[in-house]
């Protein structure tokens, strides 16, 4: 719904805000060797290299220039780069540079991400870095209980200074545990809101990827509340004599004023500066004022607003909509146990999709269901299976869209058609990441082909060839199809039995109560 409005706003041409006009293109950078990138510290050149990363992808040294380098950071910076270009890596390694010098832990950066799979992806990638400049890195995503989360993000004093009695002196000695935390929005606002000795106090440091996704919802105000939190904590230029009190250990704070010289007037001082990132970053000037941003500079690739990866081959396969389960087998074949990922329009179709594939004998081909409707662990354990390789084929609906990076996703299958570009872009780029090839079929009805072409020009992608599946193979599982689909249905009736059953007895219970 979100997205079919904003793209009647789009085609309604809203203007391009000024400063989008004159962004810094991605693609005039060349890939960077880390020896010859300037003022990295040599730590970090060792972690990277226990990374296997030798050199910087174009975006991540645009990002290193207008941070570490010449720009030094004094815009706040908007992202606009393809799928699996090294988004993360852009602003992790930047961030975990600026906060090496740190001798005092305090949590100075927070990475915000709309799901908890990204946010434990991303939180490897700091993970990796951080530890060797002795920063520590937390995460704030609801995998664990709360109190075991408060303990990771919380150093209690008396694991330091001895056992501490008196309560008000206990919360004032509270410290971060981490230096820099990734979190979902909602487990970060329950920590706002309820956990002794969290604090925003500090922060240097906001990163918002996946703006357009993130942006969409309101996420129990998670955005107004932070830039609440981070703008200045005093309101003219003369600190009160609180704020001249020399800064114990315990005590210390970053006061942010609100400043008066050009660029600063009534923004906070020192400001909090943000880096907002996507593969299709909004331009709606309503959404991107949330984010309060100061003086922004857009870093894009090339003229087109929305980019596929360059080594992504894009293909049509025609079929008939009534065999379409056939087309999509007969493809899998042919793609001979590469790991793969096929989209559905919605989290039934995917149940149903893979149900009504369980009933095909004899498939050879290990897939998996991931969508919204399993719990958490359910969806982890899959996505450990298809990382490993056990499960070839995994089965999804748009959960899987966003951000996450399997190694060795060779080919995207569109079991369904996307309605608009952006869920095509996102879906597509599960494939052909960092310089990677990698091919994405569409099954395409013939009524649908010139919506099909008409969408992929928006990305620039003018040849869509079609790839033809074998028509053999599609006759020869006409007869399992059928008993296939009678199984299916009884299927849908069994499980739609239990499911009354459950709602039944759950309302006996509440009567009882
Ligand atoms: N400099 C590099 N050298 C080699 N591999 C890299 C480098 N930077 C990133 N990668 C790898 O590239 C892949 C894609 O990176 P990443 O997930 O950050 O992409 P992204 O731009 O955030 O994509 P998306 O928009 O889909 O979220 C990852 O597997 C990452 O390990």
């Amino acid at each position: 719904m979100e997205e079919e409005k904003e793209l009647k706003k789009e085609k309604k041409n809203i203007p391009v805000l000024p400063w989008m006009r004159n962004p810094v293109d991605i693609t005039t950078f060349d890939q960077c060797t880390l020896d010859l990138l300037p003022f990295i510290d040599p730590r970090l050149v060792v972690a990277l290299k226990k990374m296997s990363i030798t050199s910087l992808f174009p975006v991540q040294l645009a990002v290193w220039q207008e941070t570490i380098g010449p720009g030094s950071f004094e815009r706040d910076l908007c992202i606009n780069s393809p799928t699996g270009s090294g988004k993360t890596l852009a602003y992790a390694l930047p961030i975990v540079q600026m906060l090496s010098t740190r001798a005092v832990k305090c949590l100075r950066a927070l990475v915000v991400l709309p799901t908890r799979d990204l946010a434990l992806q991303v939180k490897e990638v700091f993970s990796a870095l951080a530890p060797a400049v002795g920063l520590s890195v937390g995460l704030a995503v609801g995998q664990s209980s709360i109190s075991d989360e408060i303990s990771e993000l919380i150093k209690k004093p008396n694991a330091e200074y001895g056992i501490c009695y008196d309560p008000e002196e206990f919360s004032y000695k509270l410290q971060s545990a981490v230096d820099i935390l990734v979190a979902t929005p909602g487990r970060l606002m329950d920590h706002i809101s309820n956990t002794d000795g969290f604090t925003l106090e500090h922060l240097c440091y906001l990163v918002v990827d996946e703006t357009d996704r993130l942006l969409r919802e309101a996420y129990q105000s998670w955005l107004p509340t932070v830039i609440q939190l981070t703008s200045s904590s005093i309101d003219g230029n003369f600190p009160s004599v609180d704020d001249l009190l020399p800064c114990t250990y315990g005590s210390l704070k970053t006061i942010r004023r609100v400043g008066t010289e050009r660029g600063f007037k009534s923004k906070a001082y020192p400001r909090l500066a943000k880096m907002v990132l996507s593969a299709t970053l909004t331009q709606d000037p309503s959404k991107l004022a949330q984010l309060d941003l100061h003086h922004p500079l857009l870093l894009t690739t090339g003229e087109r607003r929305y980019k596929l990866p360059e080594e992504l081959k894009s293909f049509k396969v025609l079929c008939q909509s009534k065999l379409k389960p056939l087309y999509l087998v007969s493809l899998l074949q042919s793609l001979q146990g590469e790991k793969s990922i096929v989209f559905t329009s919605s989290v039934e179709s995917t149940h149903r999709l893979c149900t009504l594939l369980k009933f095909f004998d004899n498939l050879q081909i290990e897939f998996k269901e991931y969508s919204r409707l399993q719990r958490q662990s359910v969806r982890s354990k899959t996505l450990r299976a298809f990382r490993s390789g056990q499960v070839q084929v995994l089965i999804s609906s748009d959960a899987m869209t966003r951000g996450m990076d399997v190694e060795g996703v060779r080919n995207v299958i569109n079991y369904d058609m996307p309605a608009y570009i952006k869920t095509f872009i996102h879906r597509a780029g599960r494939t052909a990441r960092a310089g990677q090839s990698g091919c994405c079929f569409t099954l395409t009805h013939k009524d649908e082909v010139k919506r099909f072409k008409k969408m992929l020009q928006k990305a620039d992608c003018n040849s869509c060839p079609t790839y033809s599946v074998s028509s053999e193979v599609i006759e020869s599982l006409r007869s399992v199809y059928t008993s296939a689909l009678e199984k299916l249905r009884e299927n849908v009736e069994s499980e739609k039995f239990k499911k009354s059953k459950i709602r039944l007895n759950a309302s006996n219970v509440r009567k009882e109560k």
